[in-house]
C-alpha cells in the first residue's frame, strides 16, 4: 500500500507567527514541513535561510523538515541547513557543478537527498546517481512563487518518473511540488506521485485540518492507492 506524505510549503504561513502556524499545521494532519529556500540569484525571489530552520527546531518542531533549496551555488548551504536541523534536502541539479558530490554531501552530514526538476529540466539528471536519492521532486510549476497554477503536462513527467523509479528498484519517494489543490491531488497520485507540496491551498484556508482531511480523501480513492 502507497504511504502518502503530505508536505505544507510554509512559503504560504504567517511569517510573523512562524513557530505557531507550523505548530498548527501540523497539528492539523500535515506528515512534514516543506521549507523553500530562494536565493534572488536562482530564482527571482528571497526567502529564508538557516537561521529559520533552526529556529523552527528551537520552537519545538521535531516534524522532518523537507528543504528544497532553489539556490546557486548549492554547497555552502546544504551543510548549512543539515547544521540547522533539515530532515530531507534537495537541490536543482542544474545550480551544482558537481551533483554527486553535493548528493554525498547531503548523505554525510546525516540528511536524505533529493533531486529537483523544473518543468522543462530533462530527466537525465537521473543518470547515475539513482542509488543516491532518497526523493525526486518533479515541479508542476517554475519555482520562485507559491499560488501558481499546476502545470498539465507534468502527469506525463510524473509516469516517467515513476516508470524510472520502478524500474530502478529502488524505494525513492516522488514529491510533486506546485498548484496542488484538492481537486487535483487524485490525479496527481494516479499520475505516479506519493509526496505531495501543498502551500496556497492550505494556508490561504481558515481551517488547515479540514483541507488536509479532503486531501487524504481523494487520496483514499487514487488508483495508487
Ligand atoms: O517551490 C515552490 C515554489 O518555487 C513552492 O513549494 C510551491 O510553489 C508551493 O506553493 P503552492 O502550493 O502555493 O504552489
Ligand atoms: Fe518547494
Amino acid at each position: 500500500m502507497t504511504t502518502f506524505t503530505i508536505a505544507p510549503s510554509i512559503l504560504s504561513a504567517d511569517f510573523a507567527r512562524l513557530g505557531e502556524d507550523v505548530e498548527k499545521v501540523l497539528a492539523a494532519g500535515a506528515d512534514i514541513i516543506h521549507f523553500d529556500v530562494m536565493d534572488n540569484h536562482y530564482v527571482p525571489n528571497l526567502t529564508f535561510g538557516p537561521m529559520i530552520c533552526q529556529a523552527l527546531r528551537d520552537y519545538g518542531i521535531t516534524a522532518p523538515i523537507d528543504v528544497h533549496l532553489m539556490v546557486k551555488p548549492v554547497n555552502d548551504l546544504i551543510e548549512q541547513f543539515a547544521d540547522a536541523g533539515a530532515t530531507y534536502i534537495s537541490f536543482h541539479p542544474e545550480a551544482s557543478e558537481h551533483i554527486d558530490r553535493s548528493l554525498q554531501l547531503i548523505a554525510d552530514k546525516g540528511c536524505k537527498a533529493g533531486l529537483v526538476f523544473n518543468p522543462a529540466t530533462p530527466l537525465h539528471y537521473l543518470d547515475h546517481v539513482m542509488d543516491r536519492l532518497h526523493h525526486i521532486l518533479v515541479m508542476s510549476v517554475n519555482p520562485g512563487f507559491g499560488g501558481q497554477s499546476f502545470i498539465h503536462s507534468t502527469l506525463d513527467k510524473l509516469r516517467l518518473v515513476r516508470q524510472r523509479v520502478r524500474e530502478s528498484g529502488r524505494d525513492i519517494r516522488i514529491e510533486i511540488d506546485g498548484g496542488v489543490k484538492v481537486d487535483n491531488i487524485r490525479a496527481i497520485a494516479d499520475a505516479g506521485a506519493d509526496m505531495f507540496v501543498a502551500g496556497s491551498a492550505i494556508f490561504n484556508q481558515p481551517d488547515y485540518k479540514h483541507v488536509i482531511d479532503q486531501m487524504r480523501k481523494e487520496l483514499a480513492a487514487s488508483k495508487a492507492c
